[in-house]
């Protein structure tokens, strides 16, 4: 391939050193010329050998700017920055260039190097040449409108954003307009009808999931509205969203953001926004019978998952242990709840949730996924009852399928939902914009036989090779529980039941002469509880696009003398 042609070649001082420095549309590098040793004074700049070399792509590079001369001075016991004093040695005009390097575990931080130029014109050359280069990359976010979550994970999303995010933000020249949320819903109602979305090139959230999801609410409906597209029906191709949404995490459970760039770290998730990454999403909807209920990006989860989070609501002050509390407590009761899935699962995908390989940046599973029309397909049910042989109709495309069961968990994802208590997630395989969402019954079991299952949550064995699980990549499913099989007309309410309290009450549940339990679990949808349990959910290609890339591979890492952190 052609090298791009070179804008500038200097040698120019880092740290008392000579290097060669380049400029390229591409790339921006310095090569030491004689490694180890010192510049000698008055040694001539053209007398050096070439030697290690440093490389930062262009589209990498958060900034540049003049370098106003500063000397670490200790006053009080603490080192900080001050001009240097006229007395001080002369120092040469210098550039400071601000990057991102890539540290462990996927892991980004703004570096920075300075480089001290002969003279004054080659220094505002540099600066110059390289802020063009900069004003090229246009999808780079110039104007952010942030909704910060005060109350979200640790109560700690203010301060997150105030310390490390607003200082980046504005060394990359972005201007933003924030809102501190007032109460639940404040972020969502303001996007749907206020927020003025013309005057911004991304809205970011400061928050967890649960945060994430009004953000999704509010542009999703917006969009749907402005296009006149009715959210009410299930059948209707929805209008994907323009704008970008940042996540700078600060919540309890930060799947989203885990999954999408393989951290939960706000410094990371910042300099992503800066340089515009863009990471289509794929967003399912929900509904029952003819009524929107909600849209799900992480998890849709029903008995186990449904159950820990209403138990952690009550919770809320304990802040992210809450599910901790929760999730011991939900696996004691270990409860089952009788119901009939229906899916419609893909036959033309590329990937499988059995699939050894994972969704990483640029991945070819989501490329490829074609868009396939959401118009009712050929409808052929069967029913497999619990402990049969299940009979397929393989090679019939577009065939629903019918699963009637007890079932510990049913749980949807469309995508891995990676996150620090399970860093490969719910199904490591799951794609971000594929267009389908993994369907993951767990079947009734033994509890120790459930806990292994959890416990393979968090190691390298497959959770799926259990014969009480089973796992299916679909474009749309439903569920039906038992109780409102006979009698349709119960769910035209939501359900209001009483449910068995505390811990005693609800391990009686399995006991028959005890009629203290509930008949139904309860779906949670990213955190949030849907009011029906009759739904039909159905996944939406690419519907919202984040500041990210995806996962990326593992870098390799090498040391990089003369650079210091910013
Ligand atoms: C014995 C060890 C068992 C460990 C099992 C761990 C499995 C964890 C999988 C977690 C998947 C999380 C999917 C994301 C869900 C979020 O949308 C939702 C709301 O998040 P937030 O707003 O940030 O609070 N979080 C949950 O539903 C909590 C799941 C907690 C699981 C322990
Ligand atoms: N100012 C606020 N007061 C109370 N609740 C809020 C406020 N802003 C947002 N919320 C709600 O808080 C819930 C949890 O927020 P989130 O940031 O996801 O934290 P967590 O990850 O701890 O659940 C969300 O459902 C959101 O709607
Ligand atoms: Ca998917």
């Amino acid at each position: 391939m052609e090298k791009p042609p070179r804008l500038l070649l200097s040698r120019l001082w880092l740290q008392n050193r000579v290097y060669d420095v380049t400029l390229n549309s591409v790339v921006f590098a310095w090569k030491e010329t004689e490694p180890n040793k010192k510049r000698p004074p008055g040694s001539s700049w053209n007398t050096c050998k070439a030697a290690g070399s440093h490389s930062v792509p262009v589209c990498e590079i958060i900034a540049v700017q003049e370098t106003a001369e500063e000397v670490q001075k200790k006053n009080a016991g603490k080192w900080h920055r001050v001009p240097r004093s006229p007395e001080e040695s002369y120092q040469p005009p210098a550039f400071t260039v601000f990057y991102v390097d890539r540290s462990r575990q996927h892991r980004w931080r703004c570096r920075s190097v300075t480089f001290h130029c002969p003279d004054w014109g080659l220094c505002q050359q540099w600066i110059q040449t390289i802020e063009e280069q900069l004003f090229l990359l246009t999808y780079r976010p110039k104007r952010l409108l942030v909704y910060i979550n005060p109350f979200g994970g640790k109560q700690q999303g203010k301060r997150i954003y105030d310390q490390k995010v607003a200082p980046i933000f504005s060394r990359a020249s972005i201007s933003t307009d924030v809102i501190v949320t007032e109460r639940a819903n404040h972020a969502r109602d303001h996007l749907k009808t206020d927020a003025d979305l013309k005057k911004y090139d991304g809205v970011v959230c400061v928050g967890g999931d649960g945060m994430f999801s009004e953000i999704v609410h509010g542009l999703i409906s917006r969009t749907q509205c402005d296009s006149g597209v009715d959210q009410n029906c299930p059948e209707e191709t929805l209008v994907p969203c323009d704008i970008r949404i940042g996540i700078i995490p600060a919540g309890s459970t930060d799947c989203i953001c885990y999954a999408t760039v393989g951290a939960n770290d706000p410094v990371t998730s910042a300099l992503h926004i800066i340089v515009g990454d863009s990471q289509p999403i794929d967003v399912c909807s929900v509904h029952h019978n003819n009524t929107f209920l909600r849209y799900s990006v992480s998890l849709l989860g029903y008995g186990f998952y449904g159950d820990l989070l209403i138990d952690s609501e009550r919770k809320r002050w304990m802040g992210p242990t809450r599910y901790d509390i929760s999730g011991a407590k939900t696996f004691l009761s270990h409860h089952y709840y009788e119901g009939t899935v229906s899916f419609l699962p893909v036959t033309d995908n590329v990937g499988s949730p059995r699939d050894k390989f994972r969704c990483r940046s640029g991945c070819h599973v989501c490329q490829h996924s074609g868009h396939l029309p959401l118009e009712e397909k050929q409808i052929c049910e069967q029913e497999e009852e619990e402990g049969e042989d299940s009979v397929s109709e393989i090679g019939h495309k577009d065939v629903w399928r019918v699963i009637r069961g007890k079932f510990l968990a049913i749980n949807a994802v469309s995508m891995s939902c990676a996150c620090p208590r399970s860093p490969k997630g719910l199904s490591p395989a799951a794609h971000l914009s594929d267009g389908t969402t993994d369907l993951i019954l767990v079947h009734k079991c033994s509890r120790v036989n459930f806990l292994r299952h959890l416990l393979r949550h968090t190691n390298k064995k497959d959770q799926f090779d259990h014969s009480f699980v089973e796992v299916h990549r679909v474009r749309r499913f439903r569920f039906m529980p038992k109780h409102q099989e006979v009698d349709s007309e119960v769910d035209s309410e939501p359900d209001l039941r009483e449910r068995g309290k505390g811990l005693f009450g609800q391990i009686c549940r399995d006991h028959p002469a005890c009629d203290c339990a509930p008949a139904h679990s309860t779906w949670s949808c990213d955190g949030e509880t849907l009011p029906h349990t009759a739904i039909q959910v159905s996944a939406h290609r690419q519907l919202i696009k984040l500041f990210a890339r995806g996962i990326e591979e593992q870098p390799v890492f090498e040391d990089s003398t003369g650079v210091c952190s910013a």
